[in-house]
């Protein structure tokens, strides 16, 4: 099965994707695609040989279906199977995403429903929450709204700030999605839970 990755930023998503990818894992990432030049993942990606992409948003400016049309068309050159969000920081309409329905991906920083759209841990500190996340969620035309795939739960600690959430979520995130994508190309809907043994509140 091909893989295509979808990122914005530093790549670290698109990272563990790509290094999970091996052996008898019965996919392969085929195309890392940046909506920005200057995204720290591409080369990354280029270092772990994969190809690579630029479908820059800002030569679309108010032009959103040129934006995903020109992104479709470079998605397309490598006949994606699956497609993978990671760190990407566009949002994608519904005409887009049927395109992908039931093959598209997408990591979310909190416990889904919960938190979604920007700033999750800020938010989750706000509410004085115990428990935050990350969610691995099927892409609907909805933000972050389509069937959750995979969780990861961390506690909330007093002295937690976003950026110590954000530091002790993100290997889980690269524990999470690799773990439900391997499930998901193989058609499997199980969700995965991290850790398996529930945080206790
Ligand atoms: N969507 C969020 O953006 C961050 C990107 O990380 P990276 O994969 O670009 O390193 C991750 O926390 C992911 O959940």
């Amino acid at each position: 099965k091909r893989v295509a990755i979808l990122i914005s930023g530093g790549g670290s998503n698109m990272v563990a994707l790509a290094e999970s990818m091996v052996g008898d894992h019965p996919a392969r990432p085929c195309v890392v695609i940046a909506n920005d030049p200057d995204a720290g993942g591409l080369a990354k990606a280029a270092a772990l040989g994969i190809p690579t992409a630029v479908v820059d948003h800002r030569d679309f400016p108010k032009d959103r279906n040129g934006f995903e049309g020109a992104l479709h068309a470079s998605l397309e050159e490598y006949q994606p199977d699956f497609v993978c969000l990671a760190g990407f920081m566009r949002i994608l309409g519904a005409g887009f995403v049927g395109q992908y329905a039931g093959r598209m991906l997408n990591i979310h920083p909190s416990l889904l429903p919960k938190y979604k759209g920007l700033h999750t841990h800020a938010r989750a500190l706000e509410a004085g929450d115990t428990n935050h996340g990350c969610s691995v969620h099927e892409v609907t035309a909805d933000l972050d709204d389509g069937p959750i795939l995979g969780q990861a739960r961390i506690e909330v600690v007093a002295d937690d700030t976003p950026e110590t959430l954000a530091q002790r979520l993100l290997p889980l995130e690269h524990q999470l999605y690799p773990a439900v994508l391997r499930r998901y190309v193989m058609g499997d809907r199980t969700p995965v839970y991290l850790p398996s043994a529930p945080v206790m509140p």
